[in-house]
């Protein structure tokens, strides 16, 4: 498993193995770049099958933190951690007081917090051994509502650049995975009249959806094949496919999961398609926007005012894609990289 020929490899600036024999910790933190400032990204607990789907986990995830903070025009830059291990049988406090003290070392060059299968609880003891992590409050460590925010108002923007109207009512979206991020967005668009027809592996939530959200509920793999105005995938990346591709009736996608496209090239199959893409990395910053504040020590006023400009930013990519016959995902990697490679010029 060679890193430097790993075909997610980008350049990355360390990537860093982190193993403790006594708790079984196994880790890999890779940092892509700290032009911006210091590397800032979640700590991801996964069963991979293979150590080789970690490494590539952990390089495609640190690069997309490059990119969703400097196009939100955070001063920080991209990392992310990933744990090799069964979230809900593997944990202990030690195991990630061992990846705290892994952190440590690096210095402040990279900064954790809370991620698909970690919880404020474990950051609380990571913090135990470095202070380079956000997110370990119980009443306040959860991003989700300001992810779930962000991708609101996200969809605003969409809708009205695709649509022409600004309100959501009679609209319908099929939202994939009611989760952390999926139940907040899906209160939001309820709440501002939107029919939802909605789908997870949980059938608890999806009883509580039918009647808090009053949504009507279909099989995982029949999302896809709904006839709606949007589709939010909210659960895993990768749900738009050569598989799926062909199966959505959307007019916009506009969801929090990361990495949602496949492969790159998808994103100019969606806009073949007539289908207005929300790029993942520009619509589901409101989590990191929130952990980057805490950082900063700035008020949740701040953070509110700041996720609410991704309507703005997604405006603005999908202006710019008209103008230059782009797809919307070309459009914001070029926004990201005209910021964090302009400051590597900068600091050359
Ligand atoms: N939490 C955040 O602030 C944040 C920020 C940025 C991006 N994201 C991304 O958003 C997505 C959701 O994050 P979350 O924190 O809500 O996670 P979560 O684990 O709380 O929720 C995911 C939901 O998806 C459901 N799910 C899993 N597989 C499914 C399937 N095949 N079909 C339908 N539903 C399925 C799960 O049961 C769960 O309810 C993830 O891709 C995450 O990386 C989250």
């Amino acid at each position: 498993m060679s890193v430097f020929t790993h075909v997610d490899f980008d350049q990355h600036e360390q990537v860093v193995y982190a193993h403790d024999a006594k708790t079984g910790l196994k880790a890999i933190i890779a940092i892509h770049n700290t032009h911006l400032g210091p590397a800032m990204g979640g700590c991801r607990m996964w069963a991979y099958a293979h150590d080789d789907d970690a490494l590539t986990d952990a390089l495609r995830l640190a690069r997309g933190m490059t990119y969703k903070n400097a196009v939100a025009q955070l001063p920080i830059g991209g990392g992310k951690t990933v744990i090799i291990g069964n979230a809900k049988t593997d944990k202990s406090p030690e195991l990630f007081q061992a990846l705290g003290e892994a952190i440590q070392r690096l210095g402040g060059r990279y900064i954790t917090a809370e991620d698909v299968g970690t919880s404020p609880a474990d950051m609380r003891e990571v913090n135990k051994t470095t202070r380079f992590v956000l997110g370990t409050s119980q009443e306040n460590g959860d991003p989700s509502p300001f992810t779930a925010l962000g991708c609101f108002v996200g969809a605003q923007a969409a809708i009205q650049h695709r649509l022409g109207r600004s309100d959501f009512e009679g609209l319908t979206v099929a939202l994939q995975g009611l989760g952390h991020v999926g139940w907040h967005y899906a209160q939001q668009l309820h709440d501002a009249g939107a029919k939802l027809i909605v789908t997870d592996i949980d059938t608890a939530i999806l009883e509580r959806a039918k009647t808090e959200l009053k949504a009507d509920v279909v099989a995982p793999d029949a999302i896809y094949d709904v006839d709606a105005d949007i589709y939010a995938p909210c659960a895993l990346g990768a749900t738009i496919n050569a598989g799926t591709l062909g199966r959505l009736k959307c007019k916009i996608i506009a969801g929090a999961a990361n990495n949602q496209l496949k492969t790159a090239a998808l994103g100019a199959d969606l806009r073949d398609k007539g289908i207005l893409y929300a790029p993942d990395f520009v619509i589901n910053a409101g989590g990191i926007i929130k952990v980057c504040y805490d950082y900063l020590g700035k008020s949740l006023a701040d953070v509110d005012s700041h996720v609410r400009r991704i309507h703005h930013t997604l405006l603005e990519v999908f202006e710019r894609a008209d103008h230059a016959g782009q797809s919307t995902s070309v459009i914001a990697d070029q926004m990201a990289e005209a910021r964090f490679k302009q400051q590597e010029t900068c600091t050359a």
